[in-house]
């Protein structure tokens, strides 16, 4: 099922709480920040020592962000729902740290690539409702991918909440666990093979004569309009791509060009490794969540 942004209700009195305070949490914290859907002071951020980080974001966005390791605690204690938000080599450790700061009413929300619900569960010693998602960094604009699944013990109201706050900044997709790998190799990371794409067109263009203004500013639009048309006429890619190729013509011999080097295959190798290395992530935190 996919659903997109149009929420019209906020989430209340809740603490959020994002444990970890990188670029992923921020993109959720503004996205949620800028549609309204809470109150600055309802957001806490923490990280593990980085604390200009932490005022930079309290500075950019009014959310709470404490200092000190009691008042961090305190914070986690009281959330409503927790972020995990750390880079998948320093999950295990952070989640086995809030052993004893969850009650059986914690919503935790992880974002981490690759990290299985059974994992987190472990980690905690206990069952937890647990909603995992896969977003990207497009959620900043409100224009984010999620794919996203429940442990068995998440109700009906914290389903909804986990995609209340996703639709939020953007579209959500309810997938089976197993799944949210493909999601990590097709839209997790997928804004990165954009913009590599995008760096070259933007190279091509300089070297060939435009101006850096120019080639960056017909770039960022080509990339947006197609996406536009994808979207705007529901056709297919396939089909909208047929449109722009002229027999014999300039687009022929680029995608000729691009065959010889085996673009497309290179995409769907990309993603399939992507995927797989969220598999590999989501193993190497099971192994030290036994240690
Ligand atoms: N970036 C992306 O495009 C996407 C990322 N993700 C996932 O989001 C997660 C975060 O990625 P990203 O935001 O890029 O990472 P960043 O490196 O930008 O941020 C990681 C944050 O985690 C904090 N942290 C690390 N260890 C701890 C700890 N023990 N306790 C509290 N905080 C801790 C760091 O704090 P400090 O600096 O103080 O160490 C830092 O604030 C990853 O698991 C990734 O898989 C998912 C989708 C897309
Ligand atoms: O590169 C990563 O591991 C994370 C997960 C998806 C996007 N960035």
């Amino acid at each position: 099922m996919l659903s997109s942004s149009g929420v019209q209700s906020g989430i209340g009195a809740l603490q959020l709480c994002f444990y970890g305070a990188g670029s992923m949490a921020e993109a959720i914290v503004r996205g949620i920040l800028d549609r309204g859907l809470t109150e600055p002071e309802q957001i806490g951020v923490i990280n593990r020592q980085n604390a200009s980080r932490l005022e930079e974001l309290a500075e950019r966005y009014g959310v709470q962000a404490p200092a000190d390791e009691e008042a961090k605690l305190a914070m986690l204690r009281q959330a409503d729902v927790i972020f995990l938000a750390m880079k998948p080599k320093d999950a295990a450790a952070a989640i086995k740290q809030l052993r004893h700061l969850v009650s059986s009413d914690t919503l935790i929300v992880s974002v981490i690539a690759g990290l299985p619900i059974r994992t987190i569960e472990v980690l905690l010693e206990q069952p937890m409702a647990i909603v995992r998602t896969m977003p990207n960094t497009s959620s900043t604009i409100g224009l984010g991918a999620t794919g996203i699944s429940f442990s068995s013990s998440v109700t009906v109201e914290q389903s909804s909440l986990a995609q209340t706050i996703f639709q939020a900044v953007g579209l959500t997709s309810v997938v089976e666990e197993p799944l949210l790998d493909v999601v990590t190799g097709v839209s997790g990371s997928g804004p990165a093979y954009v913009y590599y794409l995008m760096e070259g067109m933007i190279a091509a263009g300089r070297e060939l004569g435009l101006s850096e203004e120019a080639a960056r500013e017909l770039t960022v639009q080509t990339v947006l309009g197609a996406a536009h048309m994808v979207k705007a006429t529901n056709e297919n890619p396939a089909d909208l791509r047929r449109k722009v190729t002229s027999p014999n013509g300039t687009t022929q011999a680029a995608i000729e060009t691009l065959d010889e080097h085996h673009f497309s295959q290179a995409i769907v190798r990309a993603v399939d490794r992507a995927a797989k290395r969220a598999a590999e992530l989501g193993a190497e935190i099971e192994r030290n969540a036994t240690l």
